[in-house]
């Protein structure tokens, strides 16, 4: 079997011997390729990138697998027409815990005033507890439901909000359109982890962006058009939102004259939230590529018309 690596080349430095190790590993016998005819291949690996923009000619590849959680980048693509999965990684999955985890304690603790700011001089202000702190969580996927059980164990009363109703321990779950207004009403922290789809796309707007409480901290891993940019800016300049923590961006990386680079109360991180680890990725590519030659269901497929 012909495996095509289509990905940047940081990450063929990091795949390329691991995944023909897992593979032989698990019995497979393949070969991992850079480049070769697209007839003889029956497998891709992919993460964005410039070269592979038309699977037509793909004829025999029976499932193209994405190294990236998201996948709006390929999911549009009106050429590829064999199934796609995302990556849904236990080391992704960690690294966005300890992100969120870290960027809400900043702002739940006011961090700041003592690290950044410690001119504030002797304000002794303790900060409430976690149980004193609604934390809204937008997406309630691999990622979002991770984040928010860790900050309910922490203590948050978090509610979390998804397309599907979910029930998951220790949650308040809402979904719809209502429910979305119901959660981010009164919420000291939001969260956005969901994906960027047509129905996610501007979803926090001027509208949504002034419920929240007043001061409340935005933190976005998820994607950047998910935001209304100019409505968040807005939103900061008037003080309905006192922090934004951003990771990910229309343009990235994010052009030197944006806005938010030097906007006293957003903090820029340069998409790095998490990022899919080779070790536990390539057992999830080993194990969907195993489930199809087996004839099993893949793990992780994406629903075309949904877009994630
Ligand atoms: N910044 C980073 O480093 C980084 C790393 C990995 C992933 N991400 C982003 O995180 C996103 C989420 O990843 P995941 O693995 O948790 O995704 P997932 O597919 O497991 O979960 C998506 C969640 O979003 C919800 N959702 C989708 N569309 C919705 C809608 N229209 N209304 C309400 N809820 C909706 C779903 O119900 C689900 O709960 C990815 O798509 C990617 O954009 C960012
Ligand atoms: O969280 C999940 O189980 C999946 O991402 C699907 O969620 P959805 O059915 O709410 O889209």
């Amino acid at each position: 079997m012909k495996i095509l690596f289509s990905a940047p080349d940081s990450d063929w430095a990091d795949y390329r011997d691991l995944l023909p190790h897992m593979l032989t590993e698990a019995g497979i016998e393949a070969q991992l390729v850079r480049e070769a005819a697209p007839e003889t291949i029956d497998y891709i690996v992919y993460a964005p990138n410039d070269d592979l923009r038309d699977f037509t000619p793909y004829s025999r590849t029976r499932a193209v697998l994405s190294l990236w959680a998201g996948v709006e980048r390929i999911v549009g693509n009106a050429t590829l027409t064999q199934p796609l999965t995302r990556m849904v990684d236990a080391g992704l999955e960690r690294g966005m815990v300890e992100y969120v985890t870290g960027h809400v304690l900043r702002h739940h603790l006011g961090m700041d005033a003592h690290v950044v700011n410690p001119g504030c001089g002797w304000r002794p202000v303790a900060p409430p507890l976690a149980a004193d702190r609604p934390v809204t969580m937008l997406g309630l996927g691999a990622l979002g439901r991770a984040c928010a059980q860790t900050l309910a164990h922490l203590g948050f009363p978090v509610t979390g909000w998804s397309r599907t109703q979910k029930q998951i321990d220790g949650l308040r779950c809402l979904s719809g359109e209502d429910g979305l207004e119901r959660a981010l009403t009164g919420a000291e922290i939001v969260v956005t982890l969901l994906p960027l789809t047509p129905g996610t796309e501007n979803l926090l707007d001027a509208r949504r962006l002034a419920l929240p409480a007043p001061g409340a901290a935005l933190i976005n891993p998820g994607r950047g058009p998910l935001i209304d940019d100019a409505a968040l800016l807005a939103a900061l300049d008037a003080g309905r939102i006192g922090h934004a923590t951003l990771d990910v961006f229309r343009t990235e990386p994010l052009p030197a004259d944006h806005p938010y680079w030097a906007h006293p109360r957003v903090t820029v991180t340069p998409h790095v939230a998490s990022a899919t680890r080779p070790a536990t990725a390539a057992q999830v590519i080993v194990e969907n590529i195993r489930r199809s030659e087996a004839g099993a269901p893949l793990l992780y497929l994406v629903d075309r018309a949904r877009g994630y």
